[in-house]
């Protein structure tokens, strides 16, 4: 099987999560401030589990190869995407150490727990396939959105959000994450009990991908920022 087998057998669910209306939202660049700090904080905390789900990966590869890769990764996450996220975030007026006090929402700990805990009772293939849907999805969404004439560029307070996700070296990184998967998967077959098992881990963190969307929708609703 091939990474798309993993989003045709969940495509409803992964398209709620590629079209969200956060997403949409974004585009138009009409999204409330609240969402969008509230998603930025939950994100600096998401990001720092997600470097714990690599440094899993190092320890459940079978090869040096992966374990390097993993390694890479991690390295990846914690001195250049997340050194982003806090440099970025600055500019909307959050600094690390407010967002290190912030409390994880309940999608956050979902989330992320899940990643963590399908990694440490499955092998290194369950873990990228919980893994899979966060590169796979913001590089599909920066793809949508920058080929969209409807996304507003101009005077849009997050056209930066979209241009790094639809940027060259984001889109490159996740179709390298991309490959790797399709290696990973090459051997399994779609139809056994392990291919189904796989698409059911997938899915599961595709519609986490959707709660975390609706997560930073709801702090709109619950006056929490
Ligand atoms: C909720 C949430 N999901 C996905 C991403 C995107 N993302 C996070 S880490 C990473 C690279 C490692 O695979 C990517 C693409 C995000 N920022 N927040």
């Amino acid at each position: 099987m091939k990474h798309q087998d993993l989003i045709n057998a969940c495509q409803q669910d992964w398209d709620a999560y590629i079209q969200h209306s956060f997403v949409q939202q974004l585009a138009k660049g009409t999204l409330a401030h609240t969402c969008y700090l509230h998603y930025l904080k939950q994100d600096f905390l998401f990001l720092k589990q997600y470097a714990r789900a690599y440094a899993l990966a190092i320890y459940k590869a079978n090869t040096l190869a992966d374990m390097r890769g993993a390694l890479l990764s991690v390295n990846t996450l914690l001195n250049s995407e997340i050194s982003h996220h806090v440099s970025y975030c600055a500019n909307w007026g959050l600094t690390e150490s407010d967002m290190e006090a912030e409390d994880e929402d309940a999608g956050t700990v979902a989330y992320t727990r899940y990643v963590l805990d399908t990694g440490i009772k499955g092998d290194i293939v369950d873990l990228y396939a919980a893994l899979a849907p966060c590169s796979m999805g913001y590089a599909e969404i920066g793809r949508n959105l920058s080929a969209d004439e409807n996304t507003k560029l101009q005077g849009n307070p997050f056209i930066d959000w979209i241009t790094l996700y639809a940027g060259e070296k984001f889109q490159q990184s996740a179709a390298q994450g991309t490959a790797h998967i399709d290696t990973l998967l090459a051997e399994i077959d779609l139809e056994s009990q392990r291919g189904q098992n796989l698409i059911k881990i997938f899915r599961t963190a595709t519609r986490m991908e959707t709660a975390f969307w609706q997560q930073g929708l709801n702090a709109a609703l619950e006056n929490n920022v």
